[in-house]
């Protein structure tokens, strides 16, 4: 799904990714971990095609970057980020935000066939939204704004799911919502590569975990053999703690200093 290859990402004198190799393929779902600003949305740009590295090599569902038309491998990838979020018109209908995503365009000029319009529903149903389909999308909350953007993604049938930050700003209800919404959808034929701050969001259906630092991978693989105390210590420096509970991994952080 996903083969980067000595990746390498300069901005000005500064090295911001330094050789980066990675590995997804199909059926995986991968989790990117690291500390602010090691690297992890730049390399979801990379794939998305809204960034090109300085050197290395990109395959992305079978095509390889520089050879193939980006604006054709985005309409196979879906990509849900921040961005994103802030391009959407807060008072458009709820229904109308996720038609769009039929389509490489963000707003509707036209009149919308009915048999997009039908899918928008059902999209919004399977997310459990569809009361709120005539409402603008500015009045939905955090969370519902993050499921109506899945369902928008949906649209398009992705082989592809990036998610940046997906639960960033949702409380523990949205999120659990969120992330339940999400184990739903592993029943389509889709990989996902999810990048969070937060390691409880690393839900059952994960199968892989990146650990970043620096723009650097310092471990990549199986989500059991990466998520250790050693290599969350050395990701993080700081005293970490992991336990397993119901296939979920949550952390217990020691004391830390302030120096
Ligand atoms: N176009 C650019 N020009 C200059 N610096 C950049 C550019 N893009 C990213 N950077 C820098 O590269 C580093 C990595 O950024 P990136 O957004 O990929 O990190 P991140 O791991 O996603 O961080 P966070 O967890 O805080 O979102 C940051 O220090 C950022 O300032």
């Amino acid at each position: 799904m996903i083969q980067l290859q000595g990746l390498t990402f300069r901005r000005e004198d500064r090295l911001i990714l330094q050789g980066v190799d990675l590995n997804v393929n199909p059926g995986e779902h991968w989790t990117l971990l690291g500390r602010n600003g090691c690297g992890k949305s730049t390399i979801l740009e990379i794939i998305t095609g809204y960034q090109f590295p300085t050197s290395g090599t990109v395959d992305v569902l079978g095509e390889r970057y520089g050879q193939v038309d980006v604006r054709e491998m985005r309409k196979r990838i879906g990509y849900i980020s921040p961005a994103l979020i802030e391009k959407m018109t807060l008072r458009d209908p709820v229904w109308e935000i996720v038609a769009s995503g039929a389509f490489a365009f963000l707003r509707f000029y036209v009149e919308i066939e009915a048999e997009v319009r039908e899918r928008a529903f059902a999209e919004l149903e399977r997310v459990g939204l569809r009361h709120l389909a005539e409402q603008p999308f500015g009045t939905l909350s955090q969370g519902e704004r993050k499921k109506a953007l899945l369902a928008r993604t949906m649209m398009a049938s992705p082989e592809l799911l990036i998610l940046d930050e997906p639960c960033a700003g949702l409380d523990l209800f949205e999120r659990e919502k969120f992330l339940a919404t999400l184990s739903d959808l592993s029943s389509r034929s889709l990989s996902m590569l999810y990048v969070t701050h937060h390691i409880e969001e690393i839900i059952p259906m994960v199968t892989h975990v990146a650990l970043m630092a620096e723009g650097r991978i310092l471990s990549a693989g199986p989500k059991k053999e990466v998520l250790t105390a050693e290599r969350l210590k050395e990701a993080y420096d700081l005293p970490i703690e992991i336990r397993w509970k119901d296939e979920r991994p949550w952390i217990e952080v020691g004391k830390v200093t302030s120096k």
